[in-house]
């Protein structure tokens, strides 16, 4: 018999941590769901009255947390009395590309799992199912074992200790979608070594996921595997890019060409949409924690194999931003960019690695005056992001980049568009309109494929189109 759950703590309110904890709250009444963060600021917002003011956006979210919170869900920044309560604890804090020291730029930030691990070693009274939400490189659950159990005011070995059971649950779900993948996922996948503790999480799940969508595997295999899903998906993004240049110089369409052998059923028509680039939290950290692991094992072939995923994603934008400067006439110096998009793919205010980044990097190289619209972002995150780069001063970023609320402002009198991200919204403009208000010849660059071709031809537009080319 497993141990029934009534009371979950998740640590970490982010992308994951926010609307797994919100989904689980919601389908399973009868358990109360902790979820709590170090910043105040985010749980705040999560406890917002105004729904439209959660930290994430995710459509169908706010029907959600509006169910369950207050009833089941809640919110705090009381970290130890959460922890101390509950019976199952999942991590999903960040692990994002460590910066420093060994490993840097490549191997996964462990630190804050770690400082995770120690608290509730430190706050733990009785035995805890401790769960690996957050995607870690595989044998974590060695070291968070090794730090849980040898730790804390009883540890594990010593008599009365407390018994901590480690187990790993990846999430997979996708950002834009997430509140779809958490209702209706392909697959829940735990790992563990002890029976009765993968149980009492299969038990959770199968409030609302059929029997048949939950696998069990050992730890290691279920570490792994997500680090090898995100690798096999950011690798058909990086094989279609790779064809999409090919498509551009032959006069063959990518689409019609990912249409041709994505009705192939060993192939499959997902995830083979040419693009700028892929973007994303995920994709890129997690493929060169693969290839720093792969490394580490000496297995070079294989690291070299897995890297050339991200070196195609990487000339992908390069080529997408050069080809703009070359179109314009080998300069962009003084010259206004309407950005049409930020967020690294629709759907989400999420903005992290998003191609649009990189992009404007090297157009503000450049000298161009960039304007964005994005119908999510704020003007503070595309800030942010474009400090991160430390390319040039804060002062020199908010001097050549505007952000207005906007499309028709931001394409008035523009030399160029550049289509970063594939809102919907954008196909739906009064393209005449902007025709009218930009420069001459009025440029369009579509990094996402989105916009009709003819119909913009046709109004006077020069348009370039991802893997299908043209623009001179
Ligand atoms: N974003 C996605 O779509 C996605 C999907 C699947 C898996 N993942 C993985 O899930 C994990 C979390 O990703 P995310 O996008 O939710 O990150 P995030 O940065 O949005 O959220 C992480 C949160 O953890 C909090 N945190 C960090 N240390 C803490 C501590 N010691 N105590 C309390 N709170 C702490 C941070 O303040 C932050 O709010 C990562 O490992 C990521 O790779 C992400
Ligand atoms: O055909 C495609 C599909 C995706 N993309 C781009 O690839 C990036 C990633 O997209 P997507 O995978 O849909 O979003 P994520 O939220 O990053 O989700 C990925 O990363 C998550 C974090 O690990 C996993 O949980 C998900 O399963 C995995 O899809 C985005 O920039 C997309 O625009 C393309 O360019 N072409």
């Amino acid at each position: 018999m497993s141990k029934k759950i009534t009371k979950i703590c998740c640590i970490g309110a982010g992308y994951v941590g926010g609307p797994t904890m919100a989904v689980i709250a919601q389908k399973c009444p009868d358990v109360k769901v902790t979820v709590v963060d170090i910043n105040e600021k985010r749980i705040a917002a999560w406890n917002d009255e105004d729904l439209g003011k959660l930290p994430v956006y995710e459509p169908g979210l706010d029907k959600v947390v509006e169910e369950a919170r207050g009833r089941n869900l809640f919110f705090s920044t009381e970290v130890d009395k959460a922890i101390d309560e509950a019976e199952m604890i999942f991590i999903s804090v960040n692990t994002p590309t460590k910066t420093y020291g060994k490993g840097k730029g490549m191997a996964a930030d462990l630190k804050f799992i770690e400082l995770c691990a120690r608290q509730i070693a430190r706050v733990a009274k009785d035995d805890k199912i401790v769960v690996e939400k957050s995607t870690l490189p595989v044998r974590t659950a060695q070291a968070l074992k090794s730090i849980l159990h040898n730790t804390g005011s009883s540890p594990a070995g010593k008599e009365g200790g407390v018994q901590f059971d480690i187990l790993s649950n990846p999430e997979f779900l996708a950002e834009g979608t997430a509140v779809e993948d958490l209702h209706a996922p392909d697959r829940v996948l735990i790992g563990g070594d002890n029976p009765e503790a993968i149980q009492a999480l299969v038990d959770v799940y199968a409030h609302w996921v059929p029997a048949a969508n939950i696998l069990t595997t050992n730890v290691w295999s279920s570490e792994l595997s997500k680090l090898t899903a995100n690798a096999f998906l950011a690798q058909r993004v990086s094989s279609i890019n790779a064809l999409s240049e090919l498509c551009e110089k032959t006069g063959a369409d990518v689409n019609e060409v990912a249409r041709a052998i994505g009705t192939d059923s060993r192939i499959g028509p997902k995830f083979l949409k040419a693009s700028v680039g892929f973007g994303g939290s995920c994709f890129q950290k997690d493929i060169l924690n693969l290839v720093y692991i792969a490394k580490s094992y000496g297995l070079h072939e294989v690291a070299d194999y897995w890297e050339q995923v991200i070196l195609m994603n990487d000339h992908q934008k390069r080529r997408f931003a050069d080809n703009i400067v070359t179109t314009l006439y080998n300069t962009v110096s003084g010259k206004k960019i309407a950005f049409l998009g930020w967020a690294f793919k629709k759907d989400t205010n999420d903005t992290r690695e998003s191609a649009a980044i990189h992009v404007a990097d090297y157009l503000l190289n450049e000298q161009a005056e960039i304007v964005v619209y994005d119908p999510k972002v704020t003007e503070e995150q595309i800030y942010a992001d474009l400090d991160y780069l430390n390319t040039r001063d804060e002062k020199e970023n908010r001097k050549l980049v505007t952000v207005v609320n906007d499309p028709y402002k931001a394409t008035d009198e523009a030399h160029a568009i550049a289509v970063l991200t594939e809102w919907d919204e954008f196909r739906a403009y009064d393209w005449q309109r902007i025709y009218d208000l930009m420069l001459k010849p009025s440029f369009v660059f579509d990094g996402r494929a989105v916009l009709d071709r003819e119909k913009l031809k046709n109004f006077g537009f020069e348009i370039y189109i991802i893997g299908v080319g043209s623009c001179g």
